[in-house]
């Protein structure tokens, strides 16, 4: 079989070797001659698959290693897949990788919102959080906040409290210290009253306290940056962390000069979740193909490159947790390197587009917070709670 890839999958030959010949080539210029004898196709979410790059391709297996799917068009693939079944052909199969990075959105999110509370000298206690979607991101983000003593006001209008926990109303949460969003980008033509494009809109933001702090890591659209850009013109407190951006990998560097953190799409980055998301779709290539699952994710995995952070009696809860999630992720870093990287472009279209792109092909490793053990001394049980409840792998120390 031909297995057509996106050059920036990792692990591609450990896992999909066993199907065939692997050709990579670029995603976000993929085309439909790039996929003319393609059997498999493994995409992220930079290549549109839809009827112009599958409609005279013999694939039969298609996996996004990515939580979005919107890059997807499922409506062609559910009435391409209902001729097929009328032509007595088999089903094209098709995989995305649920929830595979959401561990590193979580801790991007508690990256960033440390730095917003260092900035403001508060501690994480003193914040409420707005979470808008409690899905895979949305809901392991509420239990680790919830945790940490911030209050959480979340809103999801297709769950249940019994499932995710107490649900709000929009507009309640929209008035919290910090609302940070994790939906996916839909339309009014499929989601009627519950469309997430341009969800938060000037007169959302209006709603929003003058001093908030919004955090974008889901879709950039799900945002109007237009109007963003004039409320944050408006209110000089109201601040902004923003990954995902209206017309990236184009994007308004005004709009990025006067955001508190600005990032390139690499909010989920992390080796783990890029791995993960790589073994989902392997996983369920397995079982469209009938192969049994060989490879699994702990083979290939590297041992963290820090392996371990102790601290000593004395620090305080404040900066051990600081310390701890900025020494897995520091969202500063990002920032910085982004900032400095798209201003070179002076904002040239083309050359924007290519840093933009390069800053996310090159980004350095970077692990989930789960795999930092965290050493303290066995009497701050106050220090054990705090780091276990942020997610961090806590051993205690000897008396
Ligand atoms: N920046 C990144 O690197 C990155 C990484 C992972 C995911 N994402 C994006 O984040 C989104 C969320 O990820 P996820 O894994 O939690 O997805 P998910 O599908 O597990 O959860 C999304 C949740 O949003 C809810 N929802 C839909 N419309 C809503 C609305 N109008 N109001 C409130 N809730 C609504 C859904 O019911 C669902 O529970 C993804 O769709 C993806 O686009 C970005
Ligand atoms: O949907 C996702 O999983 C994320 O947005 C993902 O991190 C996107 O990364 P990309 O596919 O663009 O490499």
């Amino acid at each position: 079989m031909q297995i057509v890839a996106d050059e920036n999958i990792p692990l591609l030959e450990q896992f999909f070797s066993e199907f065939g010949e692997i050709r990579k080539v670029a995603g976000r210029t993929m085309t439909s001659e790039d996929v003319k004898d393609a059997d498999i196709l493994l995409v992220r979410s930079v290549t549109k698959v839809n009827e112009t790059l599958i409609a005279n391709s013999p694939v039969k297996f298609i996996g996004t290693c990515t939580i979005g799917t919107d890059h997807i068009d499922l409506a062609y693939l559910d009435a391409l897949n209902q001729q097929r079944r009328a032509n007595n052909q088999q089903k094209i199969a098709f995989s995305s990788a649920p929830g595979c990075n959401a561990e590193a959105v979580v801790d991007y999110v508690l990256s960033a919102v440390s730095v917003l509370i260092d900035k403001r000298d508060q501690i994480f206690q003193d914040l409420s959080v707005g979470i808008i979607g409690v899905g895979n991101v949305g809901f392991r983000l509420r239990r680790r906040l919830e945790a940490m003593g911030v209050t959480v006001i979340a809103v999801d209008p297709f769950k249940d409290a019994e499932e995710v926990g107490e649900l709000s109303a929009l507009d309640d949460a929209l008035k919290a210290d910090v609302v940070s969003l994790h939906i996916p980008i839909t339309l009014a033509e499929d989601a009627a009253e519950h469309a997430t494009y341009h969800l938060i809109n000037e007169q959302r933001l209006q709603k929003m306290q003058p001093n908030a702090c919004l955090i974008n890591t889901c879709r950039g659209s799900v945002v109007d940056n237009t109007a963003l850009k004039a409320h944050m013109d408006k209110y000089a407190d109201f601040e902004s962390i923003i990954d995902v951006w209206e017309g990236e990998p184009n994007l308004d560097l005004q709009l990025m000069n006067r955001c508190m953190l600005a990032t390139p799409h690499i909010a989920g980055y992390s080796l783990d979740g890029k791995m993960r998301g790589t073994e989902q779709v392997y996983q369920a290539c397995c079982q469209t193909f009938g192969l049994p699952i060989r490879n699994k994710l702990a083979q290939y995995l590297p041992e963290p490159s820090i392996k371990k952070i102790k601290f000593g009696d004395s620090v305080p809860v404040r900066q051990a947790l600081r310390t701890a999630i900025r020494a897995v992720y520091e969202v500063r870093v990002d920032d910085g390197i982004m900032r400095s990287t798209l201003l070179r472009t002076n904002g040239e279209p083309q050359a924007m587009r290519t840093q933009f792109d390069l800053l996310r092909k090159n980004y350095p490793l970077r692990r989930d917070i789960p795999t930092m053990r965290v050493e303290v001394p066995s009497k701050r049980q106050d220090l054990q709670q705090a780091l276990a409840a942020a997610g961090f792998d806590v051993r205690m120390g000897k008396r």
